[in-house]
């Protein structure tokens, strides 16, 4: 195992550690999910125009019967000898037991919607014992789609998908009107059913009546080129990073969230769910937050605190739970080809609170922080922002004291001919994080001494030696650094 495994298992091993001593057992396991419908597409209300709660049948070219998980895996394995591997819309062809009065697969809706999956494949059992109607079914479903000019979106060859409107069926193939009047024929299995123009733009998800991947993807990016950059999935909120500011956040806000006089989505609404269940029931609420790397985790973070530090204080320890960030930004955040603020390291941030809902104290714990970037960094990126922002913006007696040269003095900083920033000024930043330290009450003499460190772990990145015989024995080069780190 290499150096690097190890240290990287160790960390692992003491966050493990962390978190068994912080109770085997979580006392305040969350509420279950409320039962979601399936992504692949949720059956639509029987009022709505498109059809509902169909049966899936499914018949081998041999003619035997199969139900439940068997046909998946048949279907599966047999490919394109499934005849009922995609209906009119998707994966599985659907049929209705009686006509409705409109649409053909109306009478489903109300008395099968909410079926177990065993009620399910018990109907699966029956509806294959008349899979000699499915035909005139499926043609009725066809005329209907037809006659009501549903929208559907394609799964183009190029890799996107495309809406358009079904013109005609015919066979597995489909004539799709799309919005630049061009016709296309596509096979009917790369078909999703649309949602109808009503639905554009919902603020959550599971309004949809279709839960497929292209009428989500629609949504969040209908909404993403309004600026609204929050959208619910139920309980869980999307956060998209808007990467410019926008006026979503301050005082007003809050107000509004805190007083619920607005319900749209937002980071905001989380936090102040989380705060009224943990006054309501008593326990310890948990507030996830992921994604992947510059995806926003770190900016939504700090959202929701400043709305629990607004909402539940103003005293003297909000301010410093709120100046935790610049700390941890500065000592553990480096410019990535991602990110120009990429956190370094997990962490998780308890705040705690008094029975009155008041802030009374904080504890952060850090995990995983990527130690290798402080010798090498991939091309482009940099290293700690603390470095650099020491020897931009440190006072002129520290700057003597530490011999602290220019960031492009410095071996480790200097590889990649990354030294700054666009927009980032790091002597500014420095001074934010001297101020913060000081809010924090960390002592003048241990900052002094953090500062000499990281000045001492620059001057070891400038050490070099020279290999002095067949063996590989090596002799310290004598410079400036190695004079330094020995003194
Ligand atoms: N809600 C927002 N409003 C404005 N800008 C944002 C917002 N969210 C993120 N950003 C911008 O995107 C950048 C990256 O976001 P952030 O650092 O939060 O990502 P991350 O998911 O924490 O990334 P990493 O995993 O690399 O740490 C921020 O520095 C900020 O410029």
């Amino acid at each position: 195992m290499d150096s690097e495994t190890m240290s990287l298992r160790s960390s692992l091993e003491e966050m493990l550690d962390s978190l068994r001593r912080r109770g085997e057992q979580p006392t305040d396991l969350p509420p279950a999910l409320p039962a979601r419908p399936n992504a692949r597409g949720r059956l639509p209300l029987a009022r709505r125009s498109l059809p509902v709660d169909f049966k899936i049948e499914c018949k081998t070219s041999k003619g035997t019967k199969k139900k439940g998980g068997e046909i998946e895996d048949w279907i599966l394995k047999n490919g394109e000898g499934a005849i009922f591997k995609n209906g009119i819309f998707g994966r599985k062809r659907i049929r209705a037991e009686n006509q409705p009065e409109e649409s053909p697969y109306f009478e489903m809706a109300e008395g099968n919607r909410f079926k177990g999956r065993d009620e399910k494949v018990d109907d699966l059992a029956a509806s294959t014992s008349s899979v000699g109607r499915s035909d005139e079914k499926m043609k009725n479903a066809a005329d209907y789609v037809l006659k009501k000019e549903l929208r559907a979106w394609c799964w183009l060859p190029t890799g996107k998908w495309e809406l358009g409107k079904v013109q005609s069926i015919s066979g597995n193939n489909a004539r799709i009107l799309l919005s630049d009047a061009k016709v296309l024929t596509v096979a009917v299995e790369n078909l999703s059913p649309a949602n109808p123009v009503m639905l554009d733009n919902v603020d959550d998800l599971i309004k949809l009546s279709y839960l497929n991947e292209p009428s989500v993807l629609h949504n969040l990016k209908q909404r993403y080129s309004h600026d609204m950059i929050y959208t619910k999935a139920g309980r869980i909120l999307i956060a998209f990073n808007p990467f410019k500011d926008i006026p979503l956040y301050g005082n007003d806000y809050m107000v509004a969230y805190k007083q619920k006089t607005s319900d749209s989505p937002h980071v905001y609404a989380v936090a102040d769910t989380a705060f009224s269940e943990m006054m309501r029931v008593g326990t310890s609420q948990s507030i996830v937050i992921s994604g992947e790397s510059g995806a926003g985790k770190t900016e939504t973070a700090k959202f929701a605190m400043q709305y629990l530090v607004a909402v539940c204080g103003g005293s003297e320890i909000e301010c410093e739970v709120l100046q935790t960030s610049c700390i941890l930004e500065a000592f553990g955040n480096a410019k990535t080809c991602r990110n120009d603020n990429s956190s370094r390291f997990g962490k998780l941030i308890e705040l705690h609170f008094n029975p009155s809902g008041r802030i009374c104290g904080a504890k952060i714990e850090t995990f995983l922080l990527e130690k290798s970037r402080v010798v090498q960094q991939a091309r482009g990126e940099r290293s700690f922002h603390v470095f650099y922002q020491l020897c931009a913006g440190a006072p002129p007696l520290l700057k003597e004291q530490l011999n602290l040269k220019p960031p492009y003095e410095y071996e480790y900083l200097k590889q990649n001919d990354c030294l700054t920033i666009d927009g980032v000024d790091d002597a500014k930043r420095f001074h934010k994080l001297m101020e913060a330290l000081d809010i924090v009450k960390i002592s003048k003499e241990d900052q002094e001494k953090a500062f000499a460190m990281l000045a001492a772990v620059l001057w070891l990145g400038n050490i070099a030696f020279t290999v002095i015989d067949n063996e590989d024995h090596v002799e310290i080069n004598m410079s400036e650094g190695t004079a330094f780190v020995c003194m």
